[in-house]
Formats: structure tokens, sequence, C-alpha cells
């Protein structure tokens, strides 16, 4: 949502109650059924978890459509930074809906036939990388995500924070890699990603076996989150404010320093310094090079045209 023109009509109104009072809704998200997409700063988007009487918990049909939104977000220039949140005043997730995993067995990979277990296997692979692809889309989206966590942060919770750029969250926010409590291993990027988000092994397998709960100082102390907030309000708001930031940034540069930094965690160094060669001897040739240097000359606010 690039910032509207004096000429432009103003913007839709929504009777949904989704979005905070202050936020337009993104018209081209209305059909989704678990996230809102609106609007708190030019060329910002907030999608917000919408489920909060099951304090967030992810079924099927909703880590999917995640997959989905955030899919679009990568391909809509009037997006330069997203910032993902969930509604409600209790929980950012509880995690994977386990209510519907126990009983219409979400995961048991036979489609509700009678199948061999080379074939059950088969199945629940197709479906567990499907689930990682959803969940992935977020570390894909080419726009910068910050996630802003509060409350309940449980399993789900830090594959998805995982995937964010950049995770902030409220005082009060309670985090657990709750997987092991439910028998299984994290499996949707928690265990491939954590280790490389901070600095300690040994924390990351304390906080991985023990599905223990640790708190928002705690996530601080090792660098999981950047920040700690009093209240969620508060954290939305800062979580809006940096995006808003961001988008003000040339998003040749923006989006370059994500994907170079992405490629930059999972290659050598002389590997990402070859690939920022290649990257930037195509982004060099740009205006917003330029026009970016220019207005720092000028002492000027530059505008760069969308992407
Ligand atoms: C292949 C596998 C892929 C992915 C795996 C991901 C792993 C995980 O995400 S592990 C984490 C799973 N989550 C949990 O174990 C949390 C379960 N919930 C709870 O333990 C409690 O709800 C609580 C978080 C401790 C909060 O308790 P309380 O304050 O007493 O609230 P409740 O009344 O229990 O909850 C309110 C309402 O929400 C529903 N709900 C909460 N969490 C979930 C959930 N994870 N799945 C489905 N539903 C959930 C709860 O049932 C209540 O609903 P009502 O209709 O009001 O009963």
């Amino acid at each position: 949502m690039a910032p509207p023109s004096s000429s432009s009509p103003p913007p839709p109104s929504s009777s949904s109650s989704a979005s905070t009072p202050d936020e337009t809704p993104l018209p081209s998200y209305a059909a989704y059924k678990f996230f809102t997409v609106s609007s708190p700063a030019p060329y910002v988007a907030h999608v917000q978890i919408q489920r909060p009487d099951k304090l967030n918990a992810f079924s099927e049909a909703m880590w999917l459509e995640f997959g989905r939104v955030f899919a679009q977000l990568s391909g809509d220039a009037d997006v330069r930074a997203v910032v993902l949140s969930g509604a409600g005043e209790r929980a950012f997730t509880a995690g994977l809906d386990v209510q519907a995993a126990a009983k219409d067995g979400t995961l048991t990979g036979d489609g509700g036939k009678k199948v061999d277990a080379a074939r059950r296997a088969k199945g629940l692979r197709g479906q567990i990388e499907e689930f990682q692809g959803s969940i992935g889309a977020m570390e894909r989206c080419e726009k910068p995500v910050i996630c802003a966590m509060h409350g309940i942060s449980l399993g789900l919770a830090i594959d998805i924070a995982c995937c964010a750029d950049i995770r902030i969250c409220a005082s009060n926010t309670r985090f657990a890699v709750k997987e092991v409590d439910i028998g299984l291993a994290a499996d949707i990027g928690t265990l491939a990603r954590l280790p490389k988000l901070v600095g300690s092994t040994s924390w990351v397998k304390d906080v991985c076996l023990t599905a223990r709960d640790f708190s928002a100082q705690e996530a601080l102390s090792v660098g999981f989150v950047s920040q700690v907030h009093e209240g969620k309000e508060a954290t939305v708001r800062a979580a809006v404010g940096l995006a808003a930031a961001l988008a003000e940034k040339s998003p040749v540069a923006v989006q370059g320093t994500k994907e170079l930094l992405n490629h930059a965690r999972d290659h050598g160094v002389a590997e990402n310094l070859r690939y920022t060669q290649l990257w930037n001897s195509v982004a060099l040739q740009g205006e917003d090079f330029p026009a970016a240097i220019l207005s720092v000359l000028k002492k000027q606010r530059p505008t760069f045209a969308k992407l």
C-alpha cells in the first residue's frame, strides 16, 4: 500500500473488527480466513493471526493459508516490510492445533486409507515437507518480516519466529519449544534455525530437550529477540515503527540485504562474497543507489519506485 496521493479515494472501510481501528485493511488480502492483513503505515503490511478463542493455535488449513499470505506479500510491490502478530490479549500462538491433530489424525500420511508403512511414511514425509514449506514462506518472503510476540508462544510459535528477520516481544511472553512434550522432535524448522540464531548450543539443547518455558528476558539475554516491550500494544507499535523505518529505505537495498544475509547464514564467507558480487553487479545499476547517495548529500528524504 503506497502512500495515498491527494486524489486517491478514501481507504475502504471494513466491518471486520480484526484489525486495530487505526489500520486500513488491505482489500487484496480480504479473502483469507485465518489472517487479516492491514496497513498501519505506508508500504507496511500487518498480518494478524486470527483465532484468539483457541489461542491462535494452527490447524492444517491455517498453516497452508499462512504460506499463501506470505507468498502474496513477497510479490506485492505495495509492501516493503511486514509485521506478524497474534490477535487477542493472551497469545501469539499456542502452536499446533493439538485437538485437531489428536482427533482427525491431521498428520497420519495415509489420507484416511489403509496403506502399508512405506506408503504412510511417504505420505507423511510429503505432509511435513508441505508444512515446512508453508511456514518457510515467511523466510522466503522477499520483504523483511518483524515478528511481534506476546503471551503464550509455544511450539510452532518458535518455528515461525525463527523464520522472521527480526523478533521482538512483550515482557509477558512465555516461550517454549514444546514439541518434546507432545512426543515429537520439532520438525518445522526450530531445530534447523534456532542454533544459527543464538550463540549458545548449550542453551538451545536445554530449551529444546526439556521443553521448559523461557521468559522474554531470557530470550533477550541469548539474542533470540532483540527488543522487549511492556505489553502487547507497545510491542506491536514498536514493530510497526521498525517496519515503517525499513519501508522508507531503498527496497532494492533492503531486499538485497535480506537475501544476502540469509545466504550468508547457509554458506561460507568466500561463497557469500562471490554471490554478493553478482547480486550487486545487478542492483548497483538501478536508480536507487545514485538517488540515495544524492539524498544523503542533499540531506533530503529520498523516495523510491515500487519493486
Ligand atoms: C508435524 C508436527 C508439526 C508441528 C508441530 C508443532 C508442535 C507444537 O506446536 S507443540 C505445542 C502444542 N501446543 C500445546 O501443547 C499447548 C496446548 N494448550 C495448553 O496447554 C493450554 O491451552 C495453555 C496454553 C497452557 C493455556 O491454558 P489455559 O489458560 O487454561 O487456556 P485453555 O482454556 O486451555 O485454552 C483456551 C482455548 O484455547 C484452546 N487451545 C489452547 N491451545 C490449543 C492448541 N494448541 N490447540 C488447540 N486448541 C488450543 C483450548 O482448547 C481452549 O479452547 P476451548 O474451546 O475454550 O476449550
